[in-house]
């Protein structure tokens, strides 16, 4: 990928808005064989039994587009025996959760989401989880993570109990050496990929 230079006369918001471009761009090229065999790759390792154990409770997310990931990796986290909780836009605040119940449970949201038809539990329903399965765009060595701007899921990390494990999903091809950060972003614990699996940064 052509990544943007570390300009210091631009501002690191500008800068995160031109690597989302590239980030972009970049994975619409992707062919839909390679997603799929990567898809199934992430719930291989989810539930391999090393990253989540049966009975624990994950906030995962309903991938969209081209993110990495599939319905079905809900589905085989939930037979696993994970607690699935999932996202829900409310506003410009923190993320709303609801429980995952099943592929025939999810509505359209904004942004050509697909949220939980169920109960909202509230923002702090992220407090219970165990792990957070983090959509990104990419992540650097020291877990800085590049989302898609809209500030949703540092508004609501901020939240989340200590030791809770906060991964960011990408694919191989997406974790930098540095990526431009500012105050307000939420460190990751690990990163997982198709291809390496978990890597912990902590
Ligand atoms: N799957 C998923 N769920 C998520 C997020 C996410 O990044 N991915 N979010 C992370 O904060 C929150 C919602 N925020 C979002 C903010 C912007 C867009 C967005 O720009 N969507 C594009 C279309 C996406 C595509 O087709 O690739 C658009 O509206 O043009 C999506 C979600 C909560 N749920
Ligand atoms: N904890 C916070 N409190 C208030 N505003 C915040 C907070 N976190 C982020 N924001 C605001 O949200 C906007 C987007 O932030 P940023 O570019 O870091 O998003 P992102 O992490 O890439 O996206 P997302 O979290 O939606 O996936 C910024 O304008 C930022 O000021």
């Amino acid at each position: 990928m052509a990544r943007p230079g570390s300009d210091p006369s631009q501002s690191a918001a500008h800068t995160k808005w031109r690597w989302r471009k590239e980030l972009l761009a970049e994975r619409r090229r992707v062919p839909g064989a390679v997603r799929f065999s990567e898809a199934i790759s992430l719930s291989t390792h989810l539930t391999s039994g090393r990253i989540v154990r049966p009975g624990q409770t994950v906030c995962a997310y309903v991938p969209i587009g081209s993110e990495p990931g599939s319905a079905q990796m809900l589905e085989d986290l939930a037979e696993f025996g994970a607690r699935v909780l999932l996202p829900v836009v409310t506003g410009n605040g923190p993320l709303d959760w609801g429980w995952y119940q099943g592929r025939d449970s999810l509505r359209p949201g904004p942004y050509g989401l697909r949220e939980p038809i169920g109960e909202l539990l509230g923002s702090f329903a992220l407090r219970i989880a165990d792990l957070v399965l983090v959509p990104a765009l990419a992540v650097d060595r020291e877990g800085v993570r590049l989302g898609r701007g809209a500030g949703h899921y540092d508004r609501s990390l901020a939240d989340t109990a200590t030791g809770t494990h906060l991964v960011a999903v990408v694919r191989d091809q997406e974790i930098f050496e540095a990526l431009p950060t500012e105050p307000h972003d939420v460190r990751m614990t690990a990163v997982l990929t198709p291809n390496r699996g978990l890597l912990r940064f902590v």
